[in-house]
């Protein structure tokens, strides 16, 4: 496992940025870091790269026979929160600036610059002002200097913001080719449905908590078998379904209809003689699930869990 994350914590003050957090990435994966503001992505990833060191906890990270405590600077490339690039320079002395950190040859960097300009549509752009670009093309071009000494571990803070949806797609593209050509991404990103399209498995945070982790496949399939719609045969007498509704999570779509999602230690098979004290069942069926809906479902039942913790 070459990334292994063990029981971090990172405090600011009085804020706890990352609480106890462990977790592993796979080489050669995306793997999306997911979270409301403030939830601590911004945080770990300083942590990872080496600008913020834990509180407690460790990183390890192994490469053949060597180990690190964070991803060393000549295995990274990193998109920072804060980006940073020189306005009044061109887009090909930027690039050109950063690949000469990295010890890229001139010939190398002459092709890959060559192409990555062209796959975001900036070539005829090479020789003007990065000031001279719109926000979102700046992005491409920060984007492409993150990686163009193909480092083995890639790390994007937010590599959607500020890009329209044909810039995302190409996002999602470029990515998936950093994929392709064997480097391990990590993303932090709040856009969940260029997530779905990429990430092979995610990190959910909330208050500096894991959420929800695992393989996204996986945990989509699982989440889907837990929401359950039920078409009656009758509209709902109003004072049962509140009856239901203290024990279960319940959304009344219509006067006919309700939609139910059981939490880890509910069944079907307990949910069901409930429901049939309701009225006549007519269908009752999964309901797919999409990554963003589950997202606002697990942060709200943990942001449940912390309150009802604080109050005891
Ligand atoms: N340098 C700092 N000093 C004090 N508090 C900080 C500092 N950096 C982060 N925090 C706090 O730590 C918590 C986590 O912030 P962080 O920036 O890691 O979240 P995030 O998930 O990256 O948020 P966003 O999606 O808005 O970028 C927040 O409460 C934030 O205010």
């Amino acid at each position: 496992m070459p990334l292994q994350v063990q029981q971090l914590n990172k405090h600011y003050h009085t804020v706890t940025a990352v609480n106890n957090l462990s977790f592993e990435v796979n080489q050669g994966e995306i793997f999306a870091l997911l979270g409301p503001n403030g939830a601590g992505k911004s945080s770990l990833v300083k942590m990872l790269v080496g600008f913020t060191h834990a509180d407690s906890g460790c990183i390890k990270l192994i490469d053949g026979s060597q180990s690190y405590s964070q991803i060393p600077a000549h295995l990274l490339g990193y998109l920072p929160e804060d980006r940073g690039l020189y306005p009044e320079k061109t887009l090909k002395q930027n690039l050109q600036f950063f690949s000469s950190l990295h010890g890229v040859s001139n010939n190398d960097f002459n092709k890959r610059c060559e192409y990555w300009l062209d796959k975001f549509s900036l070539s005829s752009r090479i020789n003007d002002p990065l000031k001279s670009l719109s926000k979102g093309n700046q992005q491409k071009v920060q984007l492409i200097s993150a990686i163009l000494h193909e480092p083995k571990w890639v790390i994007l803070d937010e590599p959607f913001s500020g890009l329209d949806p044909i810039n995302q797609e190409l996002v999602v593209e470029f990515l998936a080719q950093l994929k392709q050509q064997g480097m391990t991404v990590i993303l932090s990103a709040h856009q969940m449905a260029m997530v779905e399209k990429l990430a092979d498995r995610v990190l959910l945070l909330n208050q500096g908590q894991s959420v929800l982790y695992g393989d996204l496949t996986n945990i989509l399939t699982t989440q889907q078998a837990r929401v359950i719609k039920v078409q009656f045969a009758e509209p709902l007498d109003e004072l049962a379904v509140n009856e239901l509704k203290d024990k279960y999570s319940v959304e009344q779509i219509k006067a006919q209809q309700l939609q139910i999602t059981l939490l880890e230690e509910q069944s079907l098979n307990t949910l069901l003689p409930s429901l049939l004290v309701l009225g006549d069942i007519v269908e009752l069926k999964n309901q797919a699930q999409s990554l963003h809906s589950l997202y606002l479902n697990a942060v709200s039942e943990h942001n449940k869990k912390l309150k009802q913790g604080a109050q005891l």
